[in-house]
């Protein structure tokens, strides 16, 4: 497929209300946009990298100039996904930036060709069902509001943000308001060091479905040890930036889940591999999410439907993080999301929300 030319788009987007993590307050994501224009279709990505290289080392300018200078340079005139993955290995990291631009040419040749992301990757299901994270609040009596607001909406999975300090009393006050059936889990954002094993192994009294990136992302072997002191499953999220760190964290017995997440390791081809790994070794796989616009989230909708993902995602309604999306909204229908059929990704953004929502575009020919 031949590429004519490249954008990369700007696009400010509010949040409706502050998220929290153990990394910092998100009032609003800077997202860069990817369109790869073809002389038979358009291809749409998005690059999850945060403003601040806070939740890894990725930071969205950062993302902007690696594609600038080295990753759209170093493509082939005519380039499909693989090709393109392939013109982009000889560069270290840099693996939003990657998933970004993979993602847009995946999603232009999937276009010209009429077929489905869902279908090319292999989706087994028309509709996934959806989990929700919430972020540290200011107080309990907050954080049981805003969780029994989320459930009203009937959502299928409530997941904590979680740090010292704010950990087993809102746990344990969400498990007691809502009851012993509600899936339940935690996100620590690798708040937490060994040390601190006696207090995530006080949640294991709460029947969670996981405990996600306890410990710090570059240490595995920590992590396998705090597998065998807790009794709630880990699962791995920062940490696994790629099929290979997968294949280590399954051997090492460093998680028994992995939250999968095509921005952080590189693309939807490398997402699929870590599927099939999964899969081969009964490893549990769910779908996480970046606050992505409903550009990013109408292709994680297609790859949460691949069977191996077993558990709900945080794959929520656009209207969880945007008063207005810059595509068709996404609403949830009793708890799930309709997995796009159209052609690529099956969205596109809306031509006037997307120039109001626009700071900056530049043009990259080939
Ligand atoms: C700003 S926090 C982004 C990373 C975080 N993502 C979420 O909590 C889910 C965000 C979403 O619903 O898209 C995670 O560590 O899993
Ligand atoms: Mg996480």
């Amino acid at each position: 497929m031949k590429i004519t030319g490249i954008e990369l788009r700007r696009i400010a987007m509010p949040l409706v209300a502050p998220f929290r993590t153990s990394f910092g307050t998100e009032t609003e994501r800077d997202v860069l946009l990817v369109r790869v224009v073809t002389p038979d279709a358009e291809g749409w990505g998005e690059c999850v990298a945060m403003s601040e290289p806070l939740y890894s080392s990725e930071y969205v300018d950062g993302a902007a100039d690696a594609l600038r200078r080295f990753l759209i340079p170093a493509l082939p005139a005519h380039a499909d996904a693989e090709a393109v993955n392939r013109a982009m290995e000889p560069f270290k990291g840099h693996r939003m930036a990657k998933a970004a631009l993979e993602t847009a040419v995946l999603d232009a040749s999937l276009r010209a060709s009429g077929r489905s992301l869902g279908s090319f990757l292999g989706a087994s299901r028309d509709r996934v069902p959806c989990g929700v994270s919430v972020g540290i609040m200011d107080s309990v009596p907050e954080l049981l509001d805003t969780v029994a607001g989320y459930l009203d909406e009937g959502y299928v999975r409530v997941k904590l943000k979680i740090q010292p300090g704010w950990d087993v009393e809102p746990v344990r006050a969400v498990r007691e308001r809502f009851g012993p059936d509600l899936l339940l889990q935690v996100d620590a954002n690798a708040a937490y060091s060994l040390g601190d094993a006696p207090r995530l192994a006080a949640l294991d009294a709460f029947g969670l479905l996981l405990v996600e990136q306890p410990l710090a992302d570059d240490d595995m072997v920590q992590h396998a040890r705090l597998a065998r002191r807790i009794a709630t499953p880990i699962c791995l999220d920062e940490s696994i930036e790629s099929a290979r760190h997968a294949a280590a964290a399954i051997s090492l017995g460093a998680c028994s889940i992995i939250n999968v997440k095509p921005g952080r390791v590189g693309g939807y081809l490398e997402a699929r591999r870590i599927h099939d790994l999964a899969r081969a070794h009964g490893v549990t796989l769910w779908c996480g999410g970046m606050l992505e616009t409903g550009v990013g989230r109408a292709a994680n909708l297609a790859l949460a439907a691949l069977p191996g993902f077993t558990l709900p995602g945080d794959t929520s309604a656009s209207r969880r993080y945007f008063a207005t999306d810059v595509t068709a909204p996404f609403e949830l229908r009793d708890g799930h999301l309709d997995v796009p059929t159209g052609p690529g990704i099956g969205v596109d953004p809306l031509p006037g929300v997307l120039d109001e929502v626009t700071v900056s575009t530049e043009w990259i020919p080939l």
